[in-house]
């Protein structure tokens, strides 16, 4: 089974990235299999290292949207990419518009070690 860890590594994930084209969240979503039942309507890919984006676990505890107190906000922007499903996307055909754009992001941590386990949002 799939570790919360791994999975937010799967769905958010990307160092490499982003390749500057339009069909980047078509190919990267339905790589990292978040279009398979239905097509996940938002997600975002980090651009910056993966230990960069687990530093942000040490950072100060601010309320996540779920009203838990395990998120924390990376104190530096970082290189993301939003990708966000169309209104013209029909499964499985799933169609996304991609947008790259330097944010502060917010992600939930847990476990020991404490690492990010869920995306919370960019700022
Ligand atoms: N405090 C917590 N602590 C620990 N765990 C917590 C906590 N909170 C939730 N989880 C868990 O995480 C799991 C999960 O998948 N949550 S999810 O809200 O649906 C994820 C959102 C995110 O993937 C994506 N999104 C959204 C915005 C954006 O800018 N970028 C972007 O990518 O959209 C999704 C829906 O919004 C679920 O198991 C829930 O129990």
């Amino acid at each position: 089974k799939e570790s919360r860890a791994m999975k937010f590594q799967r769905q958010h994930m990307d160092p490499d990235g982003p390749s500057n084209n339009s069909n980047y969240c078509n190919q990267m979503m339905r790589r990292r299999l978040m279009t398979e039942g239905r097509c996940k309507p938002v997600n975002t890919f980090v651009h910056e290292p993966l230990v960069d984006v687990q530093a942000v676990c040490l950072q100060g505890n601010i309320t996540c949207k779920n009203g838990q107190p395990n998120c924390h906000k990376s104190s530096s922007s970082m290189k993301i990419t939003d990708c966000r499903v169309t209104s013209g996307s029909k499964y499985p055909n799933c169609d996304y518009r991609t947008s790259q754009k330097k944010r502060h992001i917010i992600v939930a941590c847990e476990g020991n070690p404490y690492v990010p386990v869920h995306f919370d949002a960019s700022v």
